[in-house]
């Protein structure tokens, strides 16, 4: 019995996520991160043969080389890399040189639209935290990048001489009573303060509230539940633009 095994890879600047798919069910998935050997091995480890790899990544020509090497080593398949488009389906890019839009952007957009057509803020809370609007029609509106959560913190760290803790506190919204509060919850109120004011801005018709990336459980736990969690959306995007 032989499958037909598609490798997806959403190569982000924090972690690569993977996931084996065979006819739209997903067999295996895992997380690798750099400087743990043995996760990229787990993923080369997923399956004897693989057919297919498509990968959406937001790493540098490099990194990007690098793996594609690892790869075609492993299965001898050169891996098919998604790139960002001026449009795809209905969905228009706003910028006017979409090759410089993040990938993992689009795609997310891309499996929201799939999902609902209607007003859309999408968020990708990884390493840095992207808000996009996408109006009814599939016109990208535009966007907002800020740090994430790790690179809020050590911003901080790295230009002060006195932001330092020991403690470890969880992302809360009270103000903070101590320096490792007042960071944490600093952190947290910027972070859930932006998608609140994006929101906001964006006016009327209120958009559909949708949430990836590895911070959005957290997110969303400090917009008070709001929005809806879809960890697959970069590759449920990477699935719609590898069919056309
Ligand atoms: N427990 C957590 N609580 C809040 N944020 C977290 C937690 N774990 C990871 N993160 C955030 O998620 C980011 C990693 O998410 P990920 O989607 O893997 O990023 P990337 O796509 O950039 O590789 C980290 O930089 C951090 O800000
Ligand atoms: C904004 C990003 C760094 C987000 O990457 P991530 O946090 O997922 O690692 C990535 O989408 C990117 O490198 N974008 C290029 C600039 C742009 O989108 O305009
Ligand atoms: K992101």
């Amino acid at each position: 019995m032989t499958g037909h095994y598609c490798l997806q890879l959403d190569v982000g600047n924090s972690s690569a996520k993977w996931r084996l798919v065979n006819n739209a069910e997903v067999l295996a998935r895992g997380v690798y991160v750099p400087d743990d050997t043995s996760s990229l091995e787990a993923m080369l480890g997923c399956a004897e043969q693989v057919q297919q790899v498509w990968i959406a990544s937001v790493a540098g020509d490099q990194r990007e080389g690098e793996l594609a090497t690892v790869l075609e080593q492993r299965w001898g398949v050169s891996p098919w890399f998604a790139r960002t488009q001026a449009n795809t389906g209905d969905l228009v890019n706003s910028y006017s040189d979409p090759g410089r839009m993040g990938v993992d952007r689009w795609l997310a957009m891309l499996g929201a639209r799939h999902r609902y057509r209607e007003r859309l803020c999408v968020v990708d809370a990884g390493s840095a935290v992207t808000i996009d609007l996408v109006a009814e029609d599939g016109r990208h509106e535009g966007g907002y990048i800020i740090p994430g959560p790790t690179l809020m913190e050590r911003a901080l760290l790295l230009d002060t001489d006195r932001v330092r803790f020991a403690e470890a506190v969880e992302y809360d919204l009270p103000p903070g009573r101590s320096t490792a509060e007042a960071v944490r919850h600093g952190v947290a109120l910027a972070e859930a303060g932006a998608v609140n004011l994006a929101m906001e801005q964006a006016g009327e018709p209120a958009p559909r509230l949708v949430l990836c990336g590895g911070a959005a459980p957290t997110m969303q736990q400090l917009l008070n539940g709001r929005g809806e969690w879809l960890p697959d959306l970069v590759f449920e995007g990477l699935q719609i633009m590898a069919g056309q």
